[in-house]
């Protein structure tokens, strides 16, 4: 069990012992298995060096939320990536890490990993799953992973957007619930299918000023995300507009989700008639869908 709060402090050294055992057991069996990737989820890790005195021909791929928390002595043996989000379910570390593994070229879609995760900021590692994207997520076995445009998918600013969407779902603003949409791509090319609900907030201010990737206006968006509608973001993560009303013809290429209403229609439908790729936030579930190509190809749940 670990303990309210989550005190870092407090891991008993039976704790460290179990963790220890079993990254030990993770290489016995990628050497069995011919497996040559691991998967660590850094956070949970207590003390990094052990996971080092293991590596030979594998490679280990950290994965963290603050890559200032990795030991210098790790990075020219690992790579480092990090993983957007908080407080996601087990499973749905292991296919956002995974995922993120894959758009990176570190990890090749069809291949099977190992993974180790612990209970996020237990430092205790506690979990280890034998996974192959392809084998275990049913977008991938249903759609040609090739299909989708690398500058859209591959790209930093679908992950940080990805990230902006799961801190939104889990944090909220102002204690109350969330719900928006992102839209990401070459908005020039469905610009017909855009409506504006209130006057466009960023327009005026300069390009700089409103980029996912700056830290200072993930507040803003925050604030905006209040405004009914959709943001539009361009390929390189500027925010071009805000509460915008989508408007998509109907496409027989849409596939609805059950359970939910306009919003998630709306942002599945633009995908079937556009190259855009859409990123929702729940406000009834807090629940963040990746939709692209009439559906949703990626699902991740708040606790
Ligand atoms: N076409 C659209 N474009 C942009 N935003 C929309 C569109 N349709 C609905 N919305 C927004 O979604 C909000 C919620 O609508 P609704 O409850 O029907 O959707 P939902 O898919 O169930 O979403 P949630 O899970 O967030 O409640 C609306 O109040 C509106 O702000």
């Amino acid at each position: 069990m670990t303990t309210k709060g989550n005190d870092r402090t407090k891991v008993r050294p039976s704790e460290n012992r179990e963790s220890k055992l079993l990254v030990n057991h993770c290489f016995g069996l990628a050497r069995q298995l011919r497996i040559t990737k691991i998967l660590v989820f850094a956070e949970s890790v207590l003390d990094q060096r052990y996971i080092l005195e293991n590596k030979e021909q594998v490679s280990i791929i950290l994965l963290t939320k603050d890559e200032a928390k990795i030991r210098e002595e790790f990075l020219p043996h690992c790579s480092v990536l990090s993983l957007p989000g908080q407080n996601l379910s087990r499973s749905d570390q292991f296919q956002l890490g995974l995922l993120i593994a894959v758009l990176h070229n570190l990890v090749e879609h069809d291949e099977t990993v190992l993974c180790i995760t612990g209970l996020v900021g237990s430092l205790r590692l506690d979990n280890l799953l034998i996974t192959n994207l392809l084998r275990d997520n049913k977008w991938f076995q249903k759609h040609t992973y090739e299909k989708i445009p690398k500058k859209i998918l591959r790209s930093k600013e679908f992950i940080r957007l990805l990230d902006i969407a799961l801190r939104l779902a889990g944090q909220g603003r102002e204690g109350k619930k969330i719900g928006t949409i992102f839209v990401l791509g070459d908005y020039k090319k469905y610009d017909k299918y855009l409506t504006q609900l209130v006057l466009n907030p960023c327009k005026g201010h300069p390009k700089r000023n409103r980029n996912i990737h700056d830290n200072d206006f993930f507040e803003t968006i925050r604030e905006f995300a209040a405004l009914d509608g959709a943001f539009i973001i361009d390929n390189s993560g500027v925010v071009e507009k805000a509460g915008t009303y989508l408007n998509p013809p109907a496409s027989e290429n849409t596939k609805m989700l059950k359970g939910f209403g306009a919003r998630h229609a709306a942002a599945a439908s633009l995908t079937a008639v556009s190259e855009a790729l859409t990123i929702t936030v729940s406000e009834s579930s807090s629940s963040v869908i990746v939709f692209f190509d009439g559906s949703a190809i990626l699902q991740f749940n708040h606790h």
